[in-house]
């Protein structure tokens, strides 16, 4: 175990999160990956490794603060990216059944690659929109948890998260700055997609203490049969 290996058991063991050797190895073999991926396609702009493993693994980890993840056997991540909170989440807790649906193509194929190199089982990577995704009676209200790190505003995120997710379930919405004035925003989507916002927890970041917020929203009753509504696109034309 290096430095930045130690330092990183060391950020999460107050939070109650123990890695095994290999699971501290998945994550440096995930690393390596995305920085040697990042040079043929874009992936994401942070590429040195103490700020990869602070502000992409332990953000995505901080999920697991909030949330009791033994209760949770299915998470959905929409938007994941290069694999952000979905991956992290996945290596730290072996047992979850994930599902990561992103829009990009070649993301997905990075995510297929990492997938089989770090031996991840149990691993759904769906090529599609979220809004279209989410019509398919095999992903609508299926999911424990879903969650989106930095993919929309929240009065959109809730129309690509919350028909995921099962009644009762959760959808997690990770944000940086203080998501109050998105929140308000989102009040109708929010009551239309039968969601409850649960909580509004806050956390920082080890080493340069940037803040970050979790919108925990609850699940009230099944999604209503008129959505998902495609994205940017009004459910009645203003002009009528
Ligand atoms: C800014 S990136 C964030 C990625 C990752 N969640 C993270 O935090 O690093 C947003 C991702 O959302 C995906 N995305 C945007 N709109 C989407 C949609 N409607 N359905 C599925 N994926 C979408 C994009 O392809 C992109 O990979």
């Amino acid at each position: 175990m290096d430095d930045l290996q130690k330092r990183f058991t060391e950020w999460l063991g107050p939070k109650g999160i123990e890695l095994s050797p290999r699971q501290l190895e998945q994550f440096e073999r995930y690393y390596q990956e995305l920085v040697e991926w990042n040079q043929k396609m874009n992936l994401t702009g942070i590429t040195e490794r103490e700020q990869v493993y602070m502000k992409h693994f332990y953000d995505s980890l901080s999920l697991a603060f909030f949330v009791d993840l033994s209760k949770v056997q299915s998470l959905a991540d929409i938007g994941s990216g290069a694999g952000f909170p979905g991956i992290p989440l996945k290596i730290a807790f072996p047992e979850l059944k994930l599902t990561i649906v992103d829009s990009l193509a070649k993301r997905i194929s990075f995510l297929r690659h990492v997938a089989d190199e770090l031996e991840l089982s149990h691993v759904e990577l769906i090529h599609g929109r979220a809004e279209d995704i989410a019509r398919l009676p095999e992903h609508r209200d299926r999911y424990d948890l879903v969650t989106a790190r930095a993919v929309a505003r929240m009065a959109l995120l809730n129309e690509f998260c919350l028909p995921f997710v099962r009644p009762q379930g959760l959808f997690v919405a990770m944000k940086g700055s203080d998501p109050a004035e998105e929140l308000t925003e989102a009040v109708r989507s929010l009551k239309e997609l039968k969601g409850e916002v649960a909580a509004v927890e806050s956390m920082t970041l080890p080493v340069e203490e940037s803040a970050r917020h979790l919108v925990v929203i609850r699940k009230t009753a099944g999604t209503p049969s008129k959505y998902p509504r495609k994205a940017g696109v009004p459910a009645k034309s203003p002009l009528i």
